[in-house]
């Protein structure tokens, strides 16, 4: 039985690190608690844009949660890049065996516009995985792609709230707004409750990776025993650190700065 709170991610890498099992465990590691990785796809990225893509077999994905769940079980866990169906497969399977508070960040295209998950997955992940979780954090495009509605707004993203919650049985669902016009406003949906957190816009180009962490933010705190109300406010306040104080790395969109957030900042 460990005696730190233990985090999982399901992911790809991005050997620049700026998003993916890196950007996870970096993130893991600043909030204090222990990172673990089982990897879904090894790209060849950077800042400016996805090279290529290797997907692990599925079965290989499979021996590496055996090997982590038969040893040590984490308190929460997140996904991130899944690309193919038979990976979400084992990832679902893993899920149910295992109730372990999941995460699912529902990556489908890179900053840079590349596509890093298989069409056909969509809908395995709405119908499968989704109501396995105890939040999903699109993205307004992901939103829109999962509910099949298309947001412009404040008034779309409350529908495709109730969408996730109503139709497809999600437990909760956290909307990012990071990609629409104006100020950088989240949004969280229970059953009970929506919370609304904005943050004024960070001109920058460096926002590769702001997903990730985001959802990594959200799973340590979790693991932690914090509720996902507490885990969604953090999260905004170390991502808006993060893009504000981003190391200005590579040619293209940069990634964050996993290290800059304070807990003082809550106080300020
Ligand atoms: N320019 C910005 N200024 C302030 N906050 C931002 C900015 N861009 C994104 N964010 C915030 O970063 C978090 C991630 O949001 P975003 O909508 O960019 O997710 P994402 O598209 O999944 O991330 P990524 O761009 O890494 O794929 C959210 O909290 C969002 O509000
Ligand atoms: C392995 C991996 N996972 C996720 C993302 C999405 O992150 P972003 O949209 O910020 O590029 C990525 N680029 N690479």
């Amino acid at each position: 039985m460990s005696r730190i709170p233990i985090a999982l991610t399901v992911a790809g890498t991005d050997p620049t690190g700026g998003a993916g099992v890196l950007a996870d465990s970096k993130t893991f590691h600043s909030r204090g608690v222990y990172g673990m990785a089982a990897v879904t796809s090894l790209t060849a990225q950077n800042t400016t844009g996805v090279q290529d893509v290797f997907n692990v077999p599925a079965d290989f994905l499979e021996k590496q949660l055996e090997s982590i769940m038969s040893d040590e079980v984490p308190h929460a866990m997140k996904s991130g890049m899944v690309a193919t169906v038979d990976m979400m497969v084992v990832l679902a399977n893993m899920v149910a065996d295992f109730k372990i508070p999941f995460v699912i960040d529902p990556v489908m295209i890179a900053t840079s516009g590349d596509a890093l998950m298989e069409e056909e997955t969509i809908e395995f992940l709405r119908s499968t995985l989704v109501p396995k979780s105890v939040t999903v954090t699109p993205n307004i495009h992901e939103a829109e792609k999962i509910t099949g509605h298309r947001i412009r707004g404040e008034a779309d993203i409350r529908k495709v709230g109730r969408i996730f919650l109503e139709e497809l049985g999600a437990h909760s669902v956290t909307i990012k707004g990071g990609h629409l016009q104006g100020d950088a406003v989240d949004y969280l949906f229970t059953r009970d409750d929506t919370v609304i957190l904005s943050e004024p816009r960070i001109e920058t180009q460096h926002t590769h990776g702001t997903g990730c962490t985001f959802s990594a933010v959200m799973t340590a705190e979790i693991a932690k025993g914090k509720t996902l109300e507490e885990s969604f406010r953090l999260a905004k306040k170390y991502i808006t650190s993060a893009i504000r104080n981003s190391p200005g790395i590579g040619k293209g969109n940069g990634p964050v700065n996993h290290f800059s957030f304070r807990e003082e900042e809550l106080h300020e």
